[in-house]
């Protein structure tokens, strides 16, 4: 991948399930360090968008390129391989409740250890300085040994930003990661989402049009899976949004 490989590339890219087009005739070019809201009303396809991104939801149609390679061309390895370029947050925070905070940040970097040093840190895990730079980072270092169910959704949001710091991909997937949250907090944490690096680039589906003119630098409006407008987030006039969000 040359430099000026964009980071994500999207060919006329469609997603069918059923008889549903969720998403159709995409197309969506990410370079490196831009920060990318999508904006849209509830099922018109920002979820399936990440999912075709990070390789858990396939193409049914076009061609879905992220840093040059098509999850389709490669094998079960290089798959995994170009997954752990890039990290996601998903609507749940996808972790795991009944264990300490420890074990969840862990997990950030799973992948780029050994079977057998994985396994021990399951069963014995060790704080190193890069575990509590990482929680410090989102100001949670008190939380190392807490059990993560006792956490608030806050707090929760914040250890699952601190284990994508640990893993520091260069492609950030956010799905919805402040919905449930404050605007202060709401602020706080597509702040955070910068912290793995000035460089990765960030791709998030927001419903706030006001935190994607703060945080992003462009926006991808998703009307009925297709995309209705993809502008500089000062360019977002009121008239697109009322079309973005207009009742059918
Ligand atoms: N696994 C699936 N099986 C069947 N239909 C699906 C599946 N995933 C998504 N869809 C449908 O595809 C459409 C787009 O869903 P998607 O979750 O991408 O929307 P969204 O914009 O993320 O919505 P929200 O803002 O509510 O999260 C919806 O009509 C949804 O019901």
């Amino acid at each position: 991948m040359s430099a000026s490989t964009p980071v994500v590339r999207l060919r006329q890219a469609g997603r069918r399930f059923g008889t549903h087009q969720a998403l159709h005739q995409v197309d969506l070019t990410v370079h490196i360090g831009e920060r990318v809201a999508l904006l849209g009303a509830s099922g018109a396809g920002k979820s399936t968008l990440l999912g075709l991104l990070n390789g858990s939801v396939a193409a049914s149609e076009g061609t879905v390129e992220v840093f040059g390679r098509q999850f389709v061309d490669l094998s079960p390895g290089d798959v995994r391989a170009l997954q752990r370029r890039i990290g996601t947050i998903t609507q749940g925070l996808d972790l795991i409740e009944q264990v300490r905070v420890l074990h969840n940040i862990n997990a950030g970097r799973l992948a780029q250890w050994s079977s057998p040093r994985a396994v021990a840190s399951l069963l014995w895990p060790r704080p190193d300085d890069s575990v509590r730079a990482a929680l410090r980072r989102v100001g949670m270092e008190w939380a190392l040994h807490e059990r993560t169910d006792r956490l608030s959704g806050g707090e929760r949001q914040r250890v699952a930003i601190a284990r994508l710091i640990l893993q520091q991909p260069e492609l950030i997937l956010a799905d919805e990661p402040v919905s449930s949250l404050d605007p202060a907090r709401a602020a706080e944490t597509l702040e955070l989402l910068r912290a793995p690096g000035r460089d990765a680039t960030l791709v998030v589906s927001l419903h706030q049009p006001a935190l994607a003119r703060q945080h992003c630098t462009r926006a991808v409006g998703l009307r009925d899976g297709a995309v209705i407008f993809d502008a500089a987030v000062d360019d977002l006039t009121a008239d697109l949004l009322s079309d973005l969000y207009a009742l059918a």
